[in-house]
């Protein structure tokens, strides 16, 4: 997902119309927030009138020589001067507050709405995209169409009565005049427009810059140990120097743009400001137009710079709005792959047989590598199978395909004859617990970790899970026991401490399928043998999947398919597979071979 301005202008249009509509979800702030832009604006617009009159009548008093009067005049202008700009500041507060308030509206419901379909997406999206992209997504795109409704669409409403009113004012008033005032409108909107969408391209490129940065940041801090085991510091150095200096170079790029447009738009308008002085006084000198009118123009064009300069912005803001806006649509119209069907009803199991019916499967990130092949098996509730077989041969697949983290290409799996794609997710996920190999502990307490599927478990429940899990026993030796809070990763626990909390975790979930994958490989074999002894006494309630590759650890089960290339090899008990003399048997030797060695 890199940050690249691909949107066509319809599809533009469209995004900023359906980001429109999001705004119009507060119709009160918005109706507040372009009324208040409408009347500060009138009002900066009526500064430069009073002014201009005040110096007219001023003039016409002083050729009287009556001071007394000339300061009731002055007197008078000022007080107005100072209630309308009073008045216009606070429509300009209610203006800023009521759009800022819109745009924390619209990014707060598109926030909720980015997060629960991120929820929802498929395992197969979630291999495609890296989550780093995901975050990227979320905060700064979020944050660019956010500001939309202020920096935009507010905007436009002060540049249109500002630039469009103030210009027919200034044409009535004097044509000639009103062109050379004006006249620095179009180079300063121009510039300003090019050296914004510069800028924007440019930050995109930083921001993408900037990624790289983070990711090898983050890529060190996780891989610390790796990093200082290998010394490997200097090297690490050299990256991040390597990717600092990018950044940097693109800061420098941005600054020298920054700077080169400012100066050329404050010089035109010093142009046009000095011709309009020329002229202008020229003109007073031939009685054409009064000196309150000329002080009028320019105090115009000095209302008028800033929002002309802010012309560029508006351009930014609309280029900004669709790019981010059409990257995030395109991610909440995303269907999930793997979703309810329309009326799906919730899995009921009554018998308990788990069927896999000639299974093909390839991951989606990878369509031509079949990774399970017409694959068939049985697993009947208070059996428990075994599945081992070399690396990358499917078993985690397996393990992946009963929760429906993705779906089956051809054949189909069951549990007691339903199709798992007819029934409810939320139902069948209830219903199956994988015990994964890669453990995720989140940064709470024990106990809420292991209660993550279940928050209101009691601690009852919570400590027959743990004790099941044989981690209980490590637990009541700290200090704060069941309270202790995990640190980032779980960097605290060993890794067989968070396999068996990840066990319990599945536990508590009183799961009618449990699947282990390879999740007791860093539990010594000890632990490992009470675990699967508690287990087995349970293990008439539900049906147990043990992937495993210690043979060891197979002993408990009640049969044990031999898996090769995504198809089963060999199928049948300890005693059976033995018998058969084949790979299993030949695996049985080999690992026999090197743990007498160890020994
Ligand atoms: N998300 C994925 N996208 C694409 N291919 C994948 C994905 N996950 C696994 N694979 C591929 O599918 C094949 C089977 O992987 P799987 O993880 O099921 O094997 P395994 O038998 O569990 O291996 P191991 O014993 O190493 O855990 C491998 O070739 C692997 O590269």
């Amino acid at each position: 997902m890199a940050q690249t301005d691909t949107v066509s202008w319809s599809a533009g249009l469209k995004t900023i119309l359906r980001i429109s509509r999001m705004a119009l979800d507060t119709p009160g702030k918005v109706a507040i927030a372009i009324l208040a832009t409408i009347l500060a604006s009138a009002l900066q617009l009526w500064i430069p009138v009073l002014l201009g009159q005040a110096i007219d009548q001023m003039q016409s008093v002083m050729a009287m020589a009556d001071a007394e009067a000339s300061r009731g005049v002055l007197l008078q202008t000022a007080t107005l001067v100072l209630g309308v700009s009073v008045l216009r500041g606070i429509f300009t507060t209610l203006q800023n507050y009521f759009s800022e308030a819109v745009g924390h509206h619209t990014g707060y419901a598109l926030r909720q709405a980015y997060y629960d379909k991120i929820q929802h997406l498929s395992f197969g999206f979630h291999d495609r995209v890296h989550s780093g992209d995901l975050i990227t997504l979320g905060m700064l795109d979020l944050e660019g169409v956010r500001m939309f409704f202020a920096t935009g669409l507010v905007r436009l409403v002060l540049l249109v009565i500002l630039i469009g009113f103030g210009g027919a004012m200034l044409v009535q008033t004097d044509p000639f005049l009103a062109v050379l005032a004006l006249s620095f409108v179009p180079f300063v909107g121009w510039k300003s427009s090019v050296s914004q969408l510069r800028l924007r391209r440019t930050w995109l490129e930083l921001q993408d810059r900037m990624s790289v940065l983070s990711r090898v940041m983050e890529e060190n801090l996780a891989g610390i140990k790796v990093v200082r085991a290998f010394s490997a510091g200097p090297h690490e150095m050299v990256k991040f120097r390597d990717a600092s200096v990018k950044a940097l170079d693109l800061a420098h790029e941005r600054v020298d743009l920054r700077v080169g447009s400012t100066t050329a738009m404050t010089l035109s308008y010093l142009v046009a400001m000095a011709l309009v002085l020329l002229v202008g006084g020229l003109k007073v000198q031939a009685g054409e137009i009064t000196l309150g009118t000329l002080a009028a123009f320019l105090t115009f064009m000095t209302i008028l710079q800033m929002p002309v300069r802010q012309l560029g912005m508006l351009v930014n803001s609309f280029a900004r709005t669709s790019t981010c806006g059409a990257r995030i649509f395109a991610l909440l119209d995303l269907k999930p792959v793997v979703a309810d069907a329309k009326n799906a009803p919730e899995l009921e199991i009554s018998e308990g047989v788990l069927r896999f019916e000639g299974v093909s499967f390839a991951y989606p990130s990878a369509p031509e590598h079949k990774v399970l092949d017409d694959l068939s098996f049985e697993a009947k509730r208070g059996e428990i199978i075994g599945i081992v077989g070399p690396q990358g041969s499917g078993k985690t697949t397996i393990a992946q395909l009963i929760p429906r983290f993705y779906d089956v290409g051809e054949g189909r799996i069951t549990i007691d004859g339903q199709d798992l794609r007819s029934v409810r997710l939320r139902s069948l996920r209830r219903s199956v617990a994988v015990v994964q190999q890669d453990v995720f502990m989140f940064t709470t307490s024990l106990e809420n970790n292991i209660a993550y599927g279940d928050p209101w478990a009691s601690p009852r429940r919570i400590e027959k899970a743990s004790d099941s899990a044989q981690i209980s026993g490590y637990i009541d030796t700290l200090p704060e026991g069941y309270r202790t809070v995990v640190g980032e990763r779980a960097a605290s626990l060993s890794g067989g401490q968070r396999q068996r909390l990840s066990i319990a975790r599945s536990l508590m979930l009183k799961p009618d399928v449990l699947v282990f994958d390879d999740s007791t490989a860093a539990i010594d074999a000890r632990t490992e043998e009470s675990i699967l002894t508690a287990l087995k006494d349970e293990a008439a309630e539900r049906i147990t999947i043990l992937i495993a590759h210690r043979l060891n650890t197979l002993r408990h089960a009640d049969r044990i398919l031999v898996l090769d290339h995504g198809r089963i090899a060999e199928e049948g008990s300890h005693a059976e597979l033995m018998a058969l003399k084949g790979r299993y048997a030949a695996l049985h030797a080999m690992q026999t071979l090197s743990h007498e060695g160890a020994a």
